[in-house]
């Protein structure tokens, strides 16, 4: 089957700023979302989704900045999500105006169930309401994306309609999105090859899929989807997203690069060409999913494909003695393929800057003198508890020490906790209030980390409900460092924060600290920032 116009090599849609930010408790400031952007630019995607313009003021100044810094004649596309409604085309257009490229992404549902329940309204109504908005954010922009929401549980003959109409109306690119992350990879084959059969202009757009991870399958998903002839995928960084996630960009642009063989033919290349697949840097992808994951506070499992802590681990007899005869016995790619440096030069106490700046240069971290300074003081710290600093817990480190600073907040001044089997669990703290009062109190617990919870709530008197409390050992061993993940709710919104130490109740209480000042920061001003927001990592 012939792919037209399509283009070839697959682009690639980045949604981390828009359904990634929809993880409960993973949304993201402005500041986070700009940080991100500058990110996604050089690891080469596409477009850049950034965001909803007409959500939140925070997403409407997050698109904006982002089209202004990161939209620039050589980066990125950059894009925002709008119903297809008036309101939310303009929202998009207005927010989108300094980017040298954009896009409006406007989506409507077409399911017979969305229709029926959701938007009360006739098939007929739906393809009239999307002729007519695709045509509206024509009248802003030249590149518009269409989206029928709920597309693999859409009556085929409809969707094919709407794509017909959507196309005639002036959508440029077609999305096709299994909303609810229903199909097979076999049904979503069959859905893309129905579409191209049956939709006579469809050779005239460029052809799109967003795969959710409700089944686990999205990556599957899209990867089927290629097979069949889309030639742009929508995914985010770590497969994060709303409930399940998203199809995440670095096991699809992995598999397309470790199985170009089995995927050349769907180009029409010969099987051995080594023409790329995608316009991604690999070697920036594990910078990138570092970034997300401290940004949004979602910690990335260990056994993660491509990212995760394990995923170049050998922890059997058999397979290290398969590894250090032949890597290939048990590695399907290289760790430095996706940035992840090669000879790994044991760093300890002993170390100097050079050693500390260049270890950080190869995992992707460029640092300033000022923050260079800050991580490698904190190193030295703690190399003296720590035999063996690994990568992760240079990251750990460069994560508290370097990120976006709250310009007011809490501060942790001191902490001691008393505990054990034969005493009650005791937490004095000092803390300094964001108006400068330095104020000490002490409170028992049922443990450690109870008690310094709720002391830190006795001082600072901001009511909220602890939702997550997670530990993660950086690293093995005894001496690990962990990091703290902390979600805390209040009102409609969940705020995050997180904290890396040897001691695991200062890293709590670091990250107690940072969750509340994300919280304090809203109420003071909350129509600045989203109703959901985020964690913020930082250790005094
Ligand atoms: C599958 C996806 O990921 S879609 C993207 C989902 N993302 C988000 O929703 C995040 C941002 N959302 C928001 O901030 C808010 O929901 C807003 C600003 C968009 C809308 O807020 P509100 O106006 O208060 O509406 P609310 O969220 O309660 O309900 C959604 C309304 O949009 C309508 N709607 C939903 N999708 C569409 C669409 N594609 N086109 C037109 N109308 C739509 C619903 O029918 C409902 O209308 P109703 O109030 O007349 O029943
Ligand atoms: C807006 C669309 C593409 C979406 O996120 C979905 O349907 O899941």
């Amino acid at each position: 089957m012939s792919i037209g116009s399509q283009a070839d090599r697959v682009i690639i849609f980045d949604t981390t700023l828009r359904d990634g930010e929809q993880s409960p408790g993973g949304t993201l400031n402005v500041e986070e979302k700009l940080a991100i952007a500058h990110q996604l630019a050089p690891l080469g995607v596409d477009i850049i989704e950034a965001g909803f313009a007409v959500a939140s003021p925070g997403d409407f100044a997050a698109v904006k900045i982002i089209a202004e810094q990161v939209g620039t004649p050589e980066g990125p596309i950059i894009c925002s999500l709008a119903r297809a409604i008036r309101q939310d085309i303009q929202a998009a257009a207005e927010a989108l105006k300094p980017a040298a490229r954009s896009r409006i992404h406007t989506m409507i549902s077409t399911s017979d169930i969305h229709l029926k329940y959701q938007l009360k309204k006739s098939q007929s109504e739906v393809l009239a309401i999307a002729a007519e908005m695709i045509a509206y954010a024509k009248s802003f922009v030249d590149d518009v994306e269409f989206s029928p929401m709920d597309a693999s549980r859409t009556e085929p003959e409809f969707l094919y309609q709407v794509l017909e109409t959507a196309i005639a109306a002036g959508a440029t690119t077609i999305n096709i999105p299994d909303t609810v992350g229903y199909c097979t990879p076999k049904e979503m084959g069959n859905l893309i090859q129905g579409i191209r059969e049956h939709v006579p202009n469809i050779d005239q757009v460029i052809l799109s899929v967003h795969t959710q991870n409700d089944l686990g399958l999205a990556t599957a998903n899209a990867l089927a989807a290629i097979e069949y002839g889309v030639r742009q995928v929508e995914c985010t960084i770590n497969g994060i997203g709303e409930r399940a996630g998203n199809a995440a960009l670095e096991e699809i642009v992995m598999a397309l690069q470790v199985r170009k063989p089995f995927f050349n033919p769907y180009f029409g290349r010969p099987v051995e060409s080594d023409a790329p697949l995608t316009n991604i840097k690999t070697q920036e992808i594990y910078k990138t999913s570092s970034l997300v994951s401290q940004l949004t506070g979602m910690l990335i499992q260990p056994n993660k494909a491509i990212v995760g802590a394990n995923a170049f681990a050998h922890e059997s007899g058999i397979h290290q003695d398969g590894i250090i005869k032949h890597r290939q016995t048990y590695e399907i790619m290289e760790a430095t393929a996706i940035g992840l440096p090669e000879n790994r030069i044991v760093l300890g106490k002993h170390s100097g800057r050079n050693a500390f700046r260049t270890r950080l240069k190869e995992l992707g971290f460029e640092l300033n003198e000022t923050d260079l300074n800050k991580a490698f003081n904190r190193f030295k710290e703690v190399a003296d508890k720590k035999k063996e600093m690994s990568d992760w817990d240079l990251e750990a480190i460069v994560r508290d020490e370097t990120q976006i600073q709250i310009e007011s907040g809490f501060q942790l001044e001191h902490i001691q906790v008393i505990c054990g089997d034969c005493t009650c669990p005791t937490a004095t703290i000092t803390i300094v209030t964001p108006d400068g009062k330095i104020l000490t109190d002490a409170t028992v617990g049922t443990g450690p980390v109870d008690a310094v919870y709720q002391t830190i709530n006795r001082l600072a008197q901001i009511p909220n409900q602890l939702i997550e409390f997670s530990v993660q050992s950086v690293t093995g061993g005894i001496d690990a460092l962990g990091t703290v993940t902390v979600r805390i709710g209040h009102q409609e919104g969940i705020f995050s924060g997180q904290a890396s130490d040897t001691d695991i109740v200062v890293a709590a209480a670091y990250a107690y600290i940072n969750a509340l000042n994300r919280l304090y920061r809203y109420l003071q001003t909350p129509s600045q920032t989203p109703v959901s927001n985020t964690h913020f990592s930082q250790k005094a």
